[in-house]
Order: C-alpha cells, then structure tokens, then sequence
C-alpha cells in the first residue's frame, strides 16, 4: 500500500464520488474505522474529547466520538468555530451526535483514558495553525502535558503538511491515517510529530501501488507468515546458526537466542569463542545448542544452518573471529542478517563491497553513519534508498520508524513500535526474529520488514503493562504478535 500526497489523495476521493460513492459514506467509514481502531487500543472506555475546525477533518472526529459513546465512552466537543462557519458534512455530523460544543476547557471526570481527537485539520492544512485553530492546539498540548490526555490525530497531526511533512504540527500520540497514509507521516517531522500509525483502511477507497514508499501491514502484504500445516516437522521451521555475544556482552547472545526461538524457529545453535564465561552460558535458553570453540565463526559457516544472524554483541571477540568474518562472507551464499558489530567491523575495514543481495543489514543511525558518511543530514528515505543503490544487500534502517529497503523495490515503512522500547537489546531481538524467518526461507526485504513489524507490535502490546518495554517483554509478546498479524490487527 503506497503512501501518498495531498493531491493524490484528493483524486483517489474524486474517482470514488465518479463511482457514485458520497462524501458522507466515506467520512462515515474513516469516523467507524478510526473508533474502532481506538477501542482495539485502550483496555476500557474513557472520556473523549473532539476538537474540531470546520473541515472535514472534524467530521471525522464527530463520527468517530459517536462510535466511541456507542461503545461506552463519555464524550464532548471543543470547536474552533461557531457552527455557521462549519462545512455542510461536519455540520450534519454534529446533528448526528445532539451534543452541543463546550464552552470550557474540558476536565477528565471519571475513570478511564482521557483521549483527545484532534479534528482540526487534515489535508485542507496551509501553513502554520492560526487563529482559534492555533489555541485549540495548545489546548490539546496542556492537557496532553499536564493532565496525562492521549492526543489521537484524525488523518494527520493538525498542521503537518501532507506532502512534505513540515510544520510545527500537533504532537499526537496516535495517528490514524484514513484511506491511505499521507506523505508527510513519513518524513522526519511527521515521525517526530504521529507517535503511532494506525491505518483505517476505506473499503470505497482504490488503494493506489505505485509510489517508493510502502506502508507496511498485513492487509498489504498477504500470504507473510501463514499458520503452520498440520504436518509442519522441527526442520520446516528453520535452523538458524548465531554468531552472537563475547565478554561482557554476552546478554546480547541470551536475548538474540531467545528471540529467534519464540519468532518459531526449528533449531537455534550458537557459536562463541571458548572464553565464554560458563556461568553465563547456563543463562542462555536450554532449547539453545551451545557450541563454545576456538574458530566459532568457521564452524558456524561451516554448519548446515538456513540462516546465519551475525553481529549482536560481538565487539570484544578476538582479531582472529573479527578477520574469519570477513573472509567467510565473501563467499557464503545463504541468507544472512548482519547487526551491530558485525557492520562496524565492515566499515571499519571499508569492506562494504562485501555486501552481497543474500545480506541483511540493520544498522541503527549511528551504525549506518559508520557504513554511509556521505549521507549524513539526509533524511532517512533519501538516504535509504541511495544506499541500496550502490549496494546490493536489504537495508534495514533502525530509527523512531524503521525503514527497509533493497535496490528495485519500494521501500517499506514500518509503522509498529514506541518510545518506550529505545533500550540496549531490541535490536538483538530483532535480528534474531529477522535470523528465524530468513532460515524459514522469507525473501530478505520480507523478513526485514515482518521482523521489525512484529517487535514494534510485541512492545505495543507490552503497553499494557507501562510505558517501558525492555528487549524481554518485546520477546515475551512475540507470539501475540505473530497471531496480531495473521488476524490483521492493526
Ligand atoms: N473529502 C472527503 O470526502 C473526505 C475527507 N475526509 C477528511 O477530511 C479531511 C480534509 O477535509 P477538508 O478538505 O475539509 O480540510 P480540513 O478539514 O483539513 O481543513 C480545511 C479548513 O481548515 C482551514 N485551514 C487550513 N489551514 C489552516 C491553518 N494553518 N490554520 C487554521 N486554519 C486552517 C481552512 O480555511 C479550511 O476551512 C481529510 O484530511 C480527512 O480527514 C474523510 O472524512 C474521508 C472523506
Ligand atoms: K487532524
């Protein structure tokens, strides 16, 4: 499903009402679709508050508040405007609902979230907010501050300009693009400003595949990660070989382990240098085949694994592994994720024409800035897409949204995760759920993109235990996510 701009948004909405669908039924679909999503998110019914300019955008929020209040939430209205000013759809809309607007600030009574839809504007959105629209938002913004309010963006975040993604937007907690995903959520601004990207899908809606961005998500990637035959033995599920964890970095070796075994691999088997402290291997899950030697990197290689992941918490093995590594790559055929020390030891060395299209890299930005420091101050798409341009490997680029490119393709956004997961050891996680669908025979840009869609999705469901989701809890949750996917749970 391709991401789009203003305008094309406009004539997809255009070709729909040539086919005879109305305006009406398809804000009545974005409000349903985004109520229902909202519901999918919070455990129980809150208060909720719709703040609406005169566009569509606040209808959509009007009919979304009606579904919530359907559902049990208690409900009111903030309006920039008086009525008179209102577009005729949101307009009909707030008949719809027979509440009148608040006067007041608003105060969350009760118990329950307190959420915020901000329908001050979508698409319709020229330059800076001003006026009563501007106040609404800093209103929204104080309450989001000082009264623990979750801020849920109809469309785009108020202000953010569809196509390029600039302006000093709503901070939104939540995104909820209708119909297809605008631009501007992409770009680096409107990573800063969407929080989560939920998308409400319009059945009346073409969805358009053309563009080089790709939202990523499982109505739009059908037939990843299919339930298993009943027949399906330990061998069809993948063995993958893991060259993870040196001294003082061993919990890397534990959490990729872990990882690749609750993603559903066959056989996991790590490979580490004889120092391996002995106590710290009885850490590691009794499911994992330890192998300790001293060439672990030739044995690894050297073993009938599908896969290899290579990298995670490597940093203090010895020049010997370090040097075999390189070597071993230059001629291994068989899909590969390569991680953390593995690429600063491919930039360290400027060996980045090893990199080969049956790698996967996943750089985090500091690690792609070792690899790539002539694209340094582009923003993450640009640079995505002129690396895979000169190498041939898929390209996963770790960030507050996670990118995955490989040269021919468009590249895929992935929408799932949080602030809450930024701590040292997500990353081994996700190669290892990378390292498990590779054995699983995944193509690469497919792998990447499913891995990095099931940790974001493990940490979101993790929220409902706090804000902060470490490397464990992400793991713990994978296989809720595995089923979020298959049931396309957005
Ligand atoms: N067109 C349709 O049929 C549908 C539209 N939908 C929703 O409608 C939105 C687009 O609606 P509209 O085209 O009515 O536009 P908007 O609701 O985005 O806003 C347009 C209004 O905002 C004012 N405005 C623009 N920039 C401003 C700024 N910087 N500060 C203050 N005021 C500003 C304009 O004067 C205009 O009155 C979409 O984003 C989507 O949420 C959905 O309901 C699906 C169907
Ligand atoms: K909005």
């Amino acid at each position: 499903m391709s991401f789009v701009t203003g305008a094309a948004m406009r004539s997809l909405e255009e070709a729909a009402f040539a086919r005879g669908v109305s305006a009406e039924a398809l804000m009545d679909l974005a409000g349903e679709g985004i109520a229902e999503r909202l519901i999918e998110q919070f455990s129980r019914p809150g208060s909720a508050i719709g703040y609406v300019g005169k566009g569509n955008n606040g209808g959509d929020a009007l009919v979304a508040l009606r579904h919530l209040r359907e559902a049990g939430w208690r409900i009111a209205i903030r309006a920039a405007f008086p009525e008179e000013e209102w577009g005729e759809l949101p307009r009909r809309k707030l008949r719809d609902l027979a509440i009148a607007p608040e006067i007041d600030v608003p105060r969350h009574k009760g118990s329950g979230p307190f959420l915020l839809l901000d329908g001050l504007l979508g698409i319709g959105a020229k330059g800076a907010l001003r006026g009563p629209v501007a106040a609404m938002a800093e209103e929204m913004a104080t309450l989001r501050q000082n009264h623990g309010a979750v801020v849920a963006a109809m469309d785009l975040p108020s202000g953010l300009d569809a196509d390029t993604g600039s302006g000093e937007a709503v901070i939104a907690d939540l995104t909820l693009p209708v119909g297809v995903a605008k631009m501007g959520i992409a770009s680096p601004n409107g990573v800063l400003r969407c929080g989560r990207v939920v998308l409400v899908p319009l059945k009346d809606l073409p969805l358009p595949d053309d563009s080089f961005l790709k939202f990523f998500c499982p109505e739009a990637f059908p037939g990843l990660l299919e339930p298993r035959a009943h027949g399906f033995h330990k061998g069809d599920a993948g063995r993958a070989g893991i060259l993870a964890g040196s001294p003082g970095m061993t919990g890397a070796a534990v959490i990729c382990t872990s990882a690749a075994l609750h993603a559903g691999a066959g056989l996991v088997t790590l490979h580490v240098e004889g120092d391996f402290p002995p106590h710290l291997l009885s850490a590691m899950p009794p499911e994992v085949m330890v192998r300790p030697s001293p060439d672990p990197v030739k044995e690894a290689f050297e073993a009938r694994h599908d896969a290899l992941v290579i990298g995670p918490g490597t940093g203090h093995a010895s020049q010997h592994y370090h040097a075999s590594l390189l070597e071993f790559l230059a001629s291994d055929e068989r899909p590969i994720i390569l991680d953390a020390d593995a690429l600063n030891q491919i930039a360290k060395a400027g060996r980045l024409d090893l990199l080969k299209s049956n790698h996967v890299i996943t750089p985090h930005p500091g690690e792609f800035a070792r690899l790539a420091p002539e694209l340094a101050g582009e923003s993450a798409v640009t640079a995505c897409g002129a690396f895979v341009q000169k190498h041939g490997c898929t390209l996963l680029l770790k960030g507050a949204r996670t990118l995955v490119a490989k040269s021919g393709q468009a590249i895929r956004f992935n929408p799932t995760g949080h602030a809450g997961m930024a701590s040292g050891g997500q990353g081994d996680a996700l190669s290892g759920v990378i390292g498990t669908l590779l054995a699983q025979g995944a193509e690469s840009t497919d792998a990447a993109s499913l891995g990095a869609w099931l940790c974001g999705r493990a940490g979101e469901r993790s929220l409902a235990n706090g804000p902060i989701a470490t490397a464990s809890d992400t793991i713990r949750h994978l296989g809720g996510a595995i089923d979020d996917w298959r049931q396309r749970r957005r």
